[in-house]
């Protein structure tokens, strides 16, 4: 396991220079080979970055963007991190990038789960870039502790895809991305801001129980070096 750590003195100034390191890295695959895909995590850290990725001038045609992992809820509902992408990332030239979503309109997050699995062929996958969050839990993606398939969305043998997940922690049932699809991304970022997180993040890096911290798996097993970006 290799971290790098970035520490920024404002949030703000985390958003231009990750929104920077994530263009160069889109761009270089596009150069590459034509086409870039990049999964990103919901909840309220990232607005600023998105905004700041959003404004990239960058050959977005060519760029494949989905979720890390989504809240089983349509497209219209608060909790959406589908609605929060549409707003905060596809909006000015990002608006070009095709985007997809992992809700399906179905009656089980475990129904969505294959459908996107399917649809996710192992041709785009690595992703060029994965952009993880995480909870104070010490969560990212969807791995919450005591998820009802922690275990094998953590488990490298496990082929690449979606998986449901439900946790007392995660709110509604969720749709996740495994390990396995998200730990070899070209440029694998976790996000993180705040004293409190910065604490949580120390205590994971300090043990190796993934069941008590999920983020441990990404931290200590990832093929890919991990950037971490950190603001007050
Ligand atoms: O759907 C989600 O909630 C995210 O993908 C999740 O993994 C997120 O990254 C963490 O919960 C941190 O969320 P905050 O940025 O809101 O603290």
């Amino acid at each position: 396991m290799t971290t790098m750590m970035h520490t920024f003195e404002s949030g703000a100034e985390l958003a231009l220079a990750l929104a920077t390191a994530v263009a160069d890295k889109l761009s270089e695959a596009v150069a590459e080979k034509g086409t870039a895909s990049i999964a990103v995590s919901g909840g309220s850290t990232p607005k600023g970055f998105f905004r700041a990725l959003s404004e990239k001038p960058i050959d977005w045609e060519k760029v494949a963007i989905t979720l890390v992992d989504e809240r089983f809820v349509p497209e219209d509902n608060p909790r959406s991190n589908h609605k929060l992408v549409k707003e905060n990332l596809l909006v000015g030239p990002a608006a070009a990038a095709r985007f997809i979503p992992l809700y399906q309109a179905v009656n089980t997050a475990e129904e969505a789960a294959e459908i996107v699995t399917n649809k996710v062929s192992a041709a785009s996958l690595p992703f060029d870039v994965v952009v993880l969050g995480m909870g104070t839990d010490g969560h990212t993606a969807s791995f919450f502790p005591g998820g009802d398939t922690l275990g094998k969305a953590l488990d490298m043998s496990t082929p690449a895809g979606v998986m449901a997940m439900h946790a007392e922690g995660a709110g509604e049932a969720r749709l996740t991305f495994t390990f396995s699809s998200l730990e070899n991304a070209g440029l694998l970022v976790l996000h993180v801001e705040g004293a409190e997180k910065k604490e949580v993040l120390e205590k994971a890096l300090d043990g190796n129980d993934e069941a008590e911290m999920p983020i441990r798996a990404v931290l200590k097993r990832a093929t890919s070096p991990v950037d971490i970006y950190w603001a007050p």
